[in-house]
């Protein structure tokens, strides 16, 4: 800065330009040439007067004034000047010598006072030191005046960057942090003066002592920069993430470090560095790495990530020589639901469920969102079957309570397939694909239960899919057969009636049974065009029986949930009726109580208009689902079918009979007629009719046949059950 200003100009001697003011000419002239001798510039002026209208004209160094001036005298010209020309210094020359002449010039700004008569030499220096002293001053005035400005703009500048701009002394304290970090994270930067950057760091990522800056390659060239999230202020804004970038100070570059002038705190800095708020550009990252691997309407890891973990929890269990299990969790129904009720609630249905299976499991288990309706669950490291066993039924327990979708009650099961390492496999295709096989079986025997992976399980996804063709085929080529098993009165021995019950005559596999194509008919909604099939067929059958002298034979058909829920059902089952001539009092259909719980509005109103036809209505394996009595007061319901199950365990302990029991005693109570099936022997008979339970079905009087069969043994106009 000092380089600016030339030696003349410091020195202030030479070029100056001094105006002198005495109303005595001789005086004045003579001090006129004395200036000029020693190489100033002079103007004169006459008294006060002359020389206030020339400081309004002229720029002046210096004015030398006499005091005692007639119109304006020298104390009111110096106030002139003060006003006009404040950067011109005054010296007073005057014969005036009283104390309080001089104080009071020095007192109005007088920079120094020569009494006359002067000696010339004393003159000459006196005007040479106050001329060097202004130079100086004002020299020193402009250096002051482009620092000001040199750091208000460098202020400016630090203070509206973009990023958080601080600097550390070698303890990791701020000494310095611009403003931005109010506007960032809330704090005021005074407060934030003499704290440790530590106290910034949010608690996950505080390991600063571990980002420390004492390596000796990190400088200005080479700058460490770290991601770290740092903590809003008293926690009312959240974390946000920063790009962090410091490195040490030179000193060469940072003179104040030993300079005791500076003050205290930017003294001490030692390193310098900015902050970046990267959390927009970090939760965008963030959110698209998510999305690659979580399903978003769930919040579950999605296929690629449960394929990732499975992978790990395979590669420990290899090194560890522990077990892990795969399950494969598909929804029963879930489709009927999404179909009638709408995707919306489909969704939310989704959504709840993995809520609650989520609620089943422990830390370190992976559950994930499969697709569709599939859920696959990772549990890693467990002992035995038995372990899975009980997280299986968990599961399944947790899903029997309905989910509430705004104003309709919902049920739906869950079907599992289990697959163990190593047992079947150690690749995750091996486990995923074997707890899918074994999932299916589940579905392909009643669905809402859990089944471990067998090697006899031969079913795969091709053989699905040809599955599903061949139905479709089977469909178009009239191979779906219907065969009666008869109903009988125990009590009289008479068959009174008959349950039809879908068969498939497959041309290689030969006959086979619901069970090993009806999931797969739900599921692909070939289920309508199936039941379409069975309905006209048992109608033209038994519709022929009955007309054919037997006119209280009952006819039982079998309903899937899924054409129970379809908006259509009733037009469509009362239509089908009506082309057949059917006599509706005639028909009884079966339906699940699960499928009845899905919706118990909904299907009570339609149970209501087709009971209103004549047509009755009967549960079908009554005990086995949703057991909720409540419903049964609510629903026009003739009968109760006793499941199998129940029927068995008569023979082989008491638990299954004490169940029977009070099937029959509160079907009684209910006035409902009462069913028994799967009645296999005399013993069970005896035992139902000692209950009172005389209708009965099962292999003791025949299984199902096919229409020649029963229509030949009804020609013989008896009806007795030993004929068929
Ligand atoms: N172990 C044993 N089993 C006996 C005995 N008596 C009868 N069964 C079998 O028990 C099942 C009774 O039918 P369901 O409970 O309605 O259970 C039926 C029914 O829910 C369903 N189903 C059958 N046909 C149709 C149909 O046309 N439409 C629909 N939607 N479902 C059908 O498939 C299920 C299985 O049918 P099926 O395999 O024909 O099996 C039939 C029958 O053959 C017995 O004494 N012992």
């Amino acid at each position: 800065m000092a380089s600016d200003f030339t030696a003349e100009q410091l020195s202030g001697q030479l070029t100056a330009h001094i105006l002198l003011a005495d109303d005595e000419p001789r005086l004045l002239n003579m001090l006129a040439h004395l200036l000029r001798e020693a190489g100033y510039q002079v103007t004169e002026a006459q008294g006060g007067k002359e020389a206030c209208d020339l400081v309004l004209k002229q720029a002046f160094d210096l004015a030398l004034l006499d005091l005692r001036m007639p119109e304006i005298d020298g104390f009111d010209t110096m106030a002139h000047i003060a006003r006009v020309q404040p950067d011109c210094g005054v010296v007073v020359v005057s014969g005036e010598s009283s104390f309080s002449a001089v104080s009071r010039a020095l007192r109005h700004g007088a920079l120094d006072y020569l009494r006359k008569p002067y000696d010339p030499d004393e003159l000459l220096t006196t005007v040479a030191r106050v001329l060097k002293k202004r130079s100086l001053l004002r020299a020193h005035e402009q250096i002051q005046q482009r620092l000001e400005k040199s750091e208000a703009l460098h202020r400016y500048i630090v203070n509206n960057s973009p990023d958080i701009v601080f600097m550390l002394d070698a303890d990791g304290r701020f000494c310095f942090i611009n403003r931005k970090v109010e506007g960032l994270l809330g704090y005021d930067p005074s407060e934030l003066c003499g704290e440790h950057f530590r106290h910034l760091i949010d608690d996950r990522d505080f390991a600063w002592d571990k980002y420390s800056l004492a390596d000796p390659h990190i400088s200005a060239d080479n700058p460490k920069t770290l991601e770290l999230r740092l903590k809003a202020r008293g926690g009312r804004r959240a974390t946000r993430h920063f790009e962090v970038t410091a490195f040490p100070i030179d000193p060469q570059s940072w003179p104040h470090a030993d300079d005791a002038q500076t003050n205290l705190s930017s003294k001490s800095a030692r390193y310098y560095g900015t902050a970046r708020d990267v959390t927009e550009r970090k939760e965008a990252a963030e959110f698209i790495n998510y999305q690659a691997y979580h399903d978003l309407l769930t919040r579950l890891p999605n296929r690629t990530l449960f394929q990732d973990r499975l992978d790990l929890a395979i590669t420990h269990a290899r090194r560890d020589g522990t077990r892990l299990a795969v399950m494969f969790l598909d929804l029963d129904r879930f489709k009927v639901i999404n179909d009638t009720l709408g995707h919306g609630m489909g969704d939310r249905l989704l959504q709840a469920v993995a809520h609650r299976l989520e609620q089943c499991l422990r830390k370190g288990d992976t559950l994930s969102r499969f697709g569709g309706d599939e859920f696959t669950l990772l549990l890693p490291s467990i002992h035995d079957e038995e372990d899975v066993r009980g997280i299986a039924r968990k599961l399944i327990d947790a899903m029997r309570a309905p989910f509430q979708l705004g104003d309709h009650e919902v049920f739906v099961g869950i079907s599992i397939g289990i697959s163990i390492y190593p047992d079947v496999g150690s690749s995750i295709a091996q486990l995923i694909q074997s707890a899918d096989i074994a999932m299916y079986h589940v579905k392909a025997s009643g669905k809402d239960g859990y089944r471990f992976y067998k090697a006899d399980m031969s079913i795969d996804a091709t053989s699905r899919l040809q599955m599903e063709r061949d139905l479709r085929l089977a469909l178009k080529r009239n191979e779906l057969k219907v065969f009666y098993q008869p109903q009988v009165c125990s009590k009289s021995n008479q068959i009174v009636g008959f349950e039809a019950l879908v068969r498939w005559q497959h041309p290689k596999r030969g006959l086979l049974y619901p069970g090993e194509f009806l999931p797969l008919a739900e599921e692909t909604r070939l289920i309508s065009q199936l039941s379409e099939r069975v309905l006209d067929q048992a109608f033209q059958d038994a519709g022929r029986w009955i007309r054919g002298g037997h006119p209280d034979l009952r006819l039982a058909v079998n309903l899937s949930p899924v054409q129970v829920e379809h908006p259509r059902f009733v037009e469509t089952l009362l239509e089908k009726v009506k082309t057949h001539d059917f006599p509706t009092r005639n028909l009884e259909i079966e339906i699940t109580e699960n499928a009845i719980m899905s919706d118990l509005d909904q299907i009570s109103e339609k149970l209501r208009e087709l009971a209103a036809t004549g047509i009755r209505i009967a549960i079908d394996d009554f005990g086995t689902g949703y057991s909720s009595l409540n419903y049964l007061h609510k629903l026009p319901i003739h009968t109760l079918k006793v499941d199998q199950s129940f029927v068995k365990a008569i023979r082989s302990g008491e638990d299954g009979a004490c169940i029977v029991n009070a099937i029959v005693a509160m079907a009684h109570g209910l006035k409902l007629e009462i069913i028994a099936e799967g009645v296999e022997t005399g013993e069970q008979l005896s035992y139902l009719r000692r209950l009172g339970c005389h209708q009965v079905q099962g292999f003791y009087y025949g299984p199902a046949r096919p229409p020649a069969k029963i229509t030949r043994s009804l020609g013989d106009t008896r009806t007795r059950a030993e004929a068929i």
